[in-house]
């Protein structure tokens, strides 16, 4: 049954009645709050040689929902199908943004012959569902992230050689094929494609599914933007002031205080990704605080190596990889090899060699599951601000 057919059969027969009326205005009062319509198990959306079919929700986000479909042709394969809710103007802009950063991805892959970029997932479809005031964009399906991994699955991701893994693969991974010039990977394949991802956490990072588990991904290019000027394809100039976009405990500091974001951005948001990953307690020592100008002086205040908490449970080294970071400026290309050799001899050191980088560490624990699935629900690091409208 289509969406349309289910939305039609549950229109009451008896139209005009006071109860009719009060539903009605509560609806319409939901609507203006910004409740937006979901889909159920078996909902379809057709869309050119297309049926989606609703498996299931697989969580919702602040401007949309994702959920596990299949095409009804070929039952066999699922994927991911995020909606975007047409209220409002610039919410819009974030799916936009995201299609236009999975078609650089795509044409890259096609140059490079289907090699390289294998952090990131791959575009299906993408279209408008007019039942739903949405706009959707069908992609590969993956795992939980790596924020579900531990909090829904109780997946211990700082255990051995899985934190080095994941920063790792997060960054980039070694170059393993002579032949294949430019492996790049994650944050680095993306700075490589010209974009920033100006939101990483892990929340944003997920595991794979089935047999690309070993894989950390890449998702949610919302608020990712080119740094690359469209005419010259030079590195753009500093934007004088910027609205804070991003989540607050993971934001790199010139997000904080509204300054224009470069590369290094976003491996300051990895750094913290990754001390998060290594100690959840006191890795980001600013979890328990709260205000933005109150975070930004701690995370300034570890920067300049004052917060020894930080390196509780992280490997003291890492503030060779903190100091560097610090360095970089507005337009400086992040040295990707140093870090990823520097984590390597870490991990080599603390007695955890990595061989293969494309075992994961965490592989097998997700099978003994502790969570009961994957649904909406709060999270301590949602605290996104609004698009800045680029
Ligand atoms: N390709 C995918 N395969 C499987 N799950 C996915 C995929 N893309 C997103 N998800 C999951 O869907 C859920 C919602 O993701 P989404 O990116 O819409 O929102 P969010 O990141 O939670 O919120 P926001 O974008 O508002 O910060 C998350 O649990 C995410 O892991």
């Amino acid at each position: 049954m289509t969406l349309r057919e289910r939305l039609e059969r549950s229109r009451p027969s008896r139209a005009g009645s006071r109860e009719q009326k009060s539903r009605e205005q509560k609806t319409a009062k939901k609507k203006k709050k910004g409740e937006r319509k979901k889909m159920n198990p078996d909902d379809t959306i057709k869309n050119g040689p297309f049926t989606w079919k609703v498996v299931t929700l697989l969580g919702s986000g602040g401007f949309g929902d994702v959920y596990k479909v299949y095409d009804e042709k070929n039952k066999s394969k699922q994927y991911a199908l995020k909606t975007e809710s047409e209220d409002g103007k610039k919410t819009m802009l974030r799916l936009k943004v995201e299609v236009r950063i999975m078609m650089a991805i795509t044409a890259a892959r096609k140059a490079n012959h289907g090699n390289g970029n294998k952090h990131f997932v791959e575009f299906v479809d993408r279209g408008k569902s007019d039942d739903l005031s949405c706009k959707f964009v069908v992609m590969s399906l993956v795992g939980p992230s790596l924020d579900d991994c531990r909090r829904k699955y109780g997946v211990c991701l700082n255990d051995r050689s899985t934190p080095y893994n994941i920063a790792i693969q997060s960054l980039e991974d070694k170059q393993t094929n002579e032949q294949i010039k430019s492996i790049f990977q994650a944050v680095r394949d993306l700075h490589a494609l010209g974009y920033l991802h100006r939101d990483i956490k892990p929340a944003n990072f997920a595991v794979g599914f089935g047999p690309t588990e070993p894989t950390v991904f890449m998702l949610d290019f919302g608020i990712g933007r080119s740094f690359l000027d469209p005419t010259t394809k030079q590195h753009r100039a500093p934007r004088k002031s910027v609205k804070f976009l991003g989540t607050l405990r993971y934001a790199s500091r010139a997000c904080m205080k509204g300054i224009d974001q470069g590369r290094k951005d976003d491996v300051e948001c990895w750094i913290y990704m990754v001390f998060d990953i290594f100690d959840p307690e006191d890795g980001i020592v600013w979890k328990c605080v709260s205000g933005r100008d109150k975070i930004t002086r701690v995370k300034d205040d570890f920067f300049a190596g004052k917060i020894k908490e930080a390196y509780k449970g992280v490997p003291l080294n890492m503030k060779t990889i903190v100091s560097y970071v610090e360095s970089l400026r507005f337009q400086s290309a992040p040295d990707y090899p140093f870090m990823i050799n520097f984590l390597y001899t870490m991990s080599n050191n603390a007695g955890f060699p990595i061989n293969n980088i494309n075992t994961g560490a965490w592989v097998g624990n997700l099978k003994n599951k502790k969570g009961s699935g994957r649904s909406s629900g709060s999270r301590s690091d949602k605290l996104s601000g609004s698009s800045d409208g680029d």
